[in-house]
């Protein structure tokens, strides 16, 4: 009686828990690979077999049991208990297997539960189907016939159940409740998840994340596609500790650069770090100790690393030419003493030098293959970072060096050992000329790297590393002597941004680096001072800018003496108190403003040591060239060490670089160029879009906010939220902001998800529209150039050019705000119209040349420009393309600067913004 009940209470179950689990479908998102699914059939054929045993076998088990139990009913004594024993265990145990077949199913199959096979219900409802086939029997059999379904009679079986019947009840009652809720709890806990961790994503459905967000498995750009070709020279090629036998070892890449071998070794150490972090999160008490761990477990990885392994030539040049970096000397330099000659001779002369040596470095070119930076572990092996710094940087997640890291920290962390191969007028003469160079804070670098590859990092590490180094020594000097500490003299390093934005975002970045190690890095801001100043020169004598001058031009000697200078100076009554930071990071017109001396000069920075200009093209571009160039100049250290960076560097920016680099000549001046230069990162998706007009422009970009009123067959991937767009003008940006303000429906958030930012906002409103967007709260940003280079926004999923950039260089950079640090997935749409044709084949070049670097180039289905319009495109002269540079379209500039009819085209909508708030307010009221 009690098993009968079990199963029909448990077929009903199976419903209950079904139902309960489609309602808890949607929290598990993962489903179970290959394993899992091996393990499904196996389960549900284990399950369907014994299904078919318990459900046919078990009525004949039950019968035979009784008949058992009647015949062996006579037996008496020990035999006697036993046998009643297991004849009273038999249906429990076909119950519970049952149970656990079902968990089973629920657990291996995903919940899908198959229901009871039409048989099995009839079975058991077969009553309850009669009665609703005919009800007036029920009614009948009620009244009439059958006593027993009376209540009366109902209510005496229950009266007379024995105690041993209502005990069986309740446990039969409990389990159901029981198996209920473990239904429940595997509903809730996600158990598909937890059991498909280590099986592989199921190819049928996909996981979906947003494009361009979410973590980056490997921040690379490139190396991948090569690395098949690269396991092939594994085999061939070896890695070789200093002074051994080359035909000895067989090579074995580092974990970071071996996408292709067996990295269980290093995975392993990444493991022992995240588990210590687990375990020592689950006590608060105990975040000292994880600290400690966290720091032991680092160590200990770096000790296991491959760092002090140095690498042959072909193996440095293999990993250098596979991550597509090339490192040129741009020419031959000399060394100091030959310098100062120079700078004895006659501005006439030099200059005629300086011609020469141009001529003469087309024709040289020294290539350098440094060893590479595989992990970042070898940082404090090889170069003995600090090990605070070497912490931080793992600390934020960091585990694989990107291309330009590692290739550029190297070569600015040395001294190293560099292999250099002399190429004269482009031959290859004779074996490889090899030389120990001590290079490393010795040289002046010029790098070209993709947008989003990291150029922050490999500028901050080495810059911070000696603050660290400085501080420590300028400690101990202290101790000794007078006891003020060298930052407090002025800052040792300058980083220049070309936006506010971008430098505060350099700050930020700084400042996780610059952990616990005492070096202070600041933004620049109104009110600050910088350097020291005597009283006479902030009367405007100027004496101090010369005093540098005049001073003895050996290496230290002029530097330090203005520092003493500068100490023991009287500071004026009143003044702003002296910025404590070894690095400042600003913009060029910030620094001189503060720099500026009544007289006009500019007061000199005699502590800064290193000068980096990151946007280095923009900022050596005609608009900020004079401020920048001053700042340069103002450096007056001979220690100086500059680095420029940016992801574009025309033929001109870099000729200038170099002969204001010569004109020091203190240093070599190293390029270091990653990919090819002035291209799109590769891994974006390109649409160009021909709108012909300005309202073709604005009907476009709802249809690109409103995805789903379009019926297309574009293959390439939809844009999505967030996303910015880039107009040519402050007013244009205003303007498309205020007309798209109402398209976002209210129950998304309405206007409150889309803003604006420009130049013209205050201070305030830049950094809060920044905050909100960066938080998640703005989806679509309208913005200028502004936000053009250098911002990172980790999660952005497009970008829009509602206005063509003004070159080709404009728009590698906003396209370059997705698809950062090698993410997948972001959109770059261009919109252009007839007054945009002339010059988009700039635009129309980048985008081919990233699609060849992505491998859908052409006419092919997911080409964005066709072969034809390539050549249907004119060919914009250099004088077009300058004025383009210089002015943007013609047809979009501010309205006064525009006669009457172009006045129509620079609007971005033909409705004025009261008549578009009525018409809001309308339909709000509707
Ligand atoms: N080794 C790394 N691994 C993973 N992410 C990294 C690594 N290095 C840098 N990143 C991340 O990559 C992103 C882009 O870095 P960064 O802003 O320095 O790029 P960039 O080369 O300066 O770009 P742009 O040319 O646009 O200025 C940042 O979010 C940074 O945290």
């Amino acid at each position: 009686m009690s098993f009968a009940a079990s199963r029909a209470v448990l077929r009903h179950s199976q419903f209950a828990v079904r139902r309960a689990a489609i309602r808890n479908a949607s929290t598990t998102s993962e489903v179970a690979g290959s394993a899992k699914e091996k393990a499904s059939q196996a389960a549900s054929k284990a399950s369907e077999g014994l299904s078919r045993v318990t459900s046919s076998a078990g009525s004949a088990i039950i019968k035979a049991g009784q008949f058992t139990s009647s015949a062996l009913g006579g037996i008496g004594g020990r035999t006697g208990r036993l046998i009643g024993f297991v004849q009273s265990m038999i249906p429990p145990t076909i119950y519970y297997s049952r149970v656990g077949l079902e968990l089973g199913k629920i657990i291996f199959e995903q919940r899908k539960m198959s229901p009871p096979s039409l048989a099995t219900f009839q079975t058991y409802f077969q009553p309850v189907l009669n009665a609703l086939k005919h009800p007036g029997n029920l009614f009948t059999q009620a009244t009439t016939t059958s006593s027993t379904l009376q209540p009366t009679q109902i209510l005496n079986r229950v009266r007379n159940l024995s105690n041993a019947q209502l005990a069986s009840a309740a446990v039969i009652t409990a389990e159901v409740i029981g198996f209920f809720s473990v239904g429940e709890m595997i509903a809730q806990m996600d158990v598909f998840k937890l059991l498909s961790r280590s099986a592989k994503h199921s190819q049928a459905a996909p996981k979906q994340t947003l494009p361009s967000s979410g973590e980056a498995p490997n921040p690379q750009l490139f190396g991948r596609s090569e690395a098949l070709e690269a396991q092939s020279n594994v085999q061939s090629t070896r890695k070789r500790k200093r002074g051994q036998d080359d035909s000895k070892q067989s090579v074995e890449l580092p974990p970071a650069l071996d996408f292709f071998g067996d990295s269980s070794r290093h995975k392993k150490g990444k493991e022992n770090v995240k588990d210590r972090n687990l375990a020592s999160g689950r006590s608060k008490e105990s975040r000292e100790d994880a600290s400690k761990l966290e720091a032991k477990a680092v160590s200990e990885d770096t000790s296991t690393d491959a760092a002090s392994v140095s690498y042959s030539e072909e193996e440095c040049k293999r990993v250098l030419r596979t991550h597509k970096l090339k490192i040129t000397v741009l020419e031959d330099y000399k060394v100091l003493d030959q310098d100062m000659a120079v700078e004895k001779k006659s501005k006439k002369r030099r200059r005629e030098e300086q011609q020469l040596q141009k001529s003469a470095s087309k024709k040289t070119k020294i290539q350098l293959y440094p060893q590479p930076l595989t992990s970042f572990g070898q940082l404090r092996t090889r170069y003995s970072i600090s090990k605070r710094l070497v912490e931080n940087i793992e600390s934020q997640g960091y585990t694989v060096p990107t291309e330009v890291q590692l290739g550029g920290l190297p070569l600015l962390l040395g001294p190293y050992d560099a292999h250099i191969r002399d190429y004269r007028n482009g031959e290859n003469k004779g074996p490889a000329k090899q030389a120990e160079v001590q290079l490393g804070q010795q040289i002046d670098l010029l790098t070209i790297a993709p947008t989003g590859s990291g150029k922050t990092l490999v500028f901050l590490i080495p810059v911070l590393n000696a603050c660290i180094h400085d501080m420590k020594s300028t400690r101990q000097d202290d101790a000794h002597s007078n006891g003020v500490h060298a930052s407090k003299v002025g800052p040792r390093a300058i980083i220049i941004a070309p936006t506010k934005e971008l430098a505060a975002q350099i700050v930020n970045e700084g400042r996780k680096l610059s952990q616990g190690t005492g070096v202070k890095i600041s933004l620049m801001k109104r009110g600050m001072e910088v350097v020291e100043r005597l009283d006479e020169e902030a009367s405007g004598d100027g004496q101090l800018s010369h005093e540098g001058d005049s001073e003895d031009d050996s290496d230290s000697a002029d530097s330090t003496t203005l520092e003493r200078s500068i100490r023991s100076a009287p500071r004026k009554k009143g003044r702003a108190e002296l910025v404590k930071a070894a690095i400042l990071v600003t913009t060029p017109l910030a620094l001189l403003n503060v720099l500026k001396m009544p007289s006009g000069q500019i007061a000199p920075l005699p502590t800064v040591r290193y000068l980096i200009l990151d946007e280095a093209d923009v900022l050596l571009d005609p608009l900020f060239r004079t401020q920048t160039l001053s700042i340069w100049n103002t450096c007056i250290s001979p220690l100086l060490r500059i680095s420029l960076w940016s992801a574009t560097m025309g033929s001109n920016i870099e000729q200038l670089a170099l002969s204001t680099v010569n004109e020091r000549r203190r240093a070599p001046l190293i390029r270091l160029v990653v990919g090819l230069k002035d291209t799109a990162i590769p891994n974006v998706a390109h649409k160009l879009i021909y709108a012909a007009t300005e309202q073709g422009k604005l009907l476009a970009l709802r249809q690109l906010l409103h995805p789903t009123s379009t019926l297309s067959t574009d293959t390439t991937p939809t844009l999505r939220p967030p996303f910015l767009i880039f107009t040519q003008t402050i007013p244009r940006a205003v303007a498309l902001h205020a007309e798209l303000l109402y398209d976002i429906p209210p129950e998304a958030g309405g206007s409150s998800r889309i803003a604006v930012l420009h130049a013209d906002l205050p201070s305030t409103a830049r950094d809060s529209v920044m905050a909100r967007f960066r938080r998640g709260e703005v989806w679509v940003l309208i913005t200028t150039d502004l936000l053009a280079r250098g911002v990172d926004f980790r999660g952005l999923n497009g970008v829009v050019n509602y206005d063509v950039p003004n070159s080709a260089a404009a728009y590698v950079h906003r396209v370059g705000r997705t698809g950062r640090a090698g993410r997948q997935g972001g959109v770059a749409v261009t919109l252009y119209t007839t007054e945009d044709v002339p010059y988009i084949k700039n635009v129309a070049n980048v985008i081919r040349a990233s699609e060849r670097l992505r491998g859908t180039e052409g006419a092919g289905a997911e080409g964005a420009v066709k072969d034809w319009l390539l050549d249907a495109l004119p060919t914009p002269s250099k004088r077009d393309r300058q004025r383009l540079k210089k002015r943007g379209v013609e047809a979009r500039r501010p309205a006064k600067e525009a006669d009457g009819k172009q006045r129509a085209k620079t609007r971005i909508s033909t409705k004025s913004g009261w008549e578009r708030r009525v018409e809001h307010n309308r339909k709000g009221a509707e």
